[in-house]
């Protein structure tokens, strides 16, 4: 069935979601049982958002988890331009409060090879300030702690699936920082060996703002990054599109069985919590500093499609 003729709307709750990068347009192995289109208050997302049914490993019941394509479903939104803020809401509209993000980066160190996968654990802003990146503005202020980007649970969970697959094709490196550069020029060889210097590990253009938005909606956010170059540092030839694609294909059985693997751990009975972000709900309650006098009408009405009922 395509897209087009999948029902539009879905009675469930999903609370996984699949943000799909560079090569990963669609789940192509899961069967789709929905196809959302959602308007927010920040634009459309990226994509439509499809829903398909994962039946949980333990108990056989269908657990729905949503996808969308970062760059489009044709990959026509730049890094600068993938309306990270609409994508971030729409999901948190529907329920989803778990995001498995895939990237494809560039890697700045020779241990980790094309086509390896590393689970980050930290980031490094180089994105210009040019990326919309917060809700809270325009007369609603609250701050977000942000020391740790990704979900301690959620990276658990994922690095071990990762583990799990080892020797059949995929190689995990468990820990990372990654460099999120502005682009979409790629960076100058000055700058690659900055970021080896700075301790980076790969580098992409898009966990940022992501990660910072789906802090901010108090969802829990992991990316997986799968390498698919060296970028320029290296003598093996500087990163071009073809280089990324190459690996992207060559290895895009082994990022589907990734996925794949990290929803049937997801979807089982125990992760309930952690996958509906227990530890995270109503965060954002206590981080608000704005007074009531200085809240803008125009920003409540934003804070409450987002977080119905928390601040009205
Ligand atoms: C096509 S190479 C540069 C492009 O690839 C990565 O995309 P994504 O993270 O969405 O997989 C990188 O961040 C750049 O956007
Ligand atoms: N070398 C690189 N730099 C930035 N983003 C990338 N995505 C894939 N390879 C990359």
């Amino acid at each position: 069935m395509s897209s087009t003729d999948l029902p539009t709307t879905y009675n469930g709750t999903p609370r996984i979601a699949v943000i799909g990068g560079t090569g990963l347009e669609s789940l192509e192995n899961f069967h789709p049982v929905a196809c959302l289109d959602i308007d927010t208050p920040w634009g459309k997302p990226s994509s439509p958002v499809t829903i398909s049914e994962h039946p949980s490993p333990t108990t056989g019941k269908p657990t729905p988890v949503a996808f969308l394509a970062r760059h489009g479903v044709h990959h026509q939104f730049a890094p600068h331009e993938v309306p990270a803020r609409a994508n971030i809401a729409a999901l948190r509209s529907i329920g989803v409060r778990c995001v498995i993000a895939f990237s494809a980066a560039g890697s700045l160190q020779e241990a980790v090879k094309p086509r390896d996968f590393v689970v980050p654990d930290q980031v490094i802003d180089r994105t210009k300030g040019i990326r919309p990146f917060t809700f809270f503005e325009g007369g609603f202020v609250c701050h977000v702690p942000f020391a740790d980007p990704f979900d301690a649970g959620v990276g658990k969970v994922v690095r071990k699936c990762g583990h799990s697959l080892e020797g059949e094709g995929v190689t995990l490196h468990d820990q990372g920082t990654v460099i999120c550069m502005e682009g979409p020029q790629f960076s100058t060889r000055a700058e690659s060996n900055m970021y080896r210097l700075w301790g980076g590990t790969v580098i992409n253009m898009s966990v940022l703002p992501e990660a910072k938005l789906a802090a901010e909606a108090e969802m829990a956010y992991q990316m997986v990054v799968m390498s698919t170059d060296y970028d320029c540092w290296h003598d093996s030839g500087d990163v071009s599109v073809e280089m990324v694609m190459g690996h992207m294909k060559a290895n895009a059985i082994n990022a589907r069985r990734f996925i794949g693997a990290v929803l049937d751990e997801l979807s089982r009975e125990e992760h309930a919590d952690l996958v509906a972000a227990k530890h995270l709900e109503g965060g954002r309650k206590f981080g608000v500093s704005t007074h009531q006098g200085g809240k803008s009408s125009e920003a409540l009405k934003k804070m409450d499609w987002l977080f119905p009922g928390y601040f009205s």
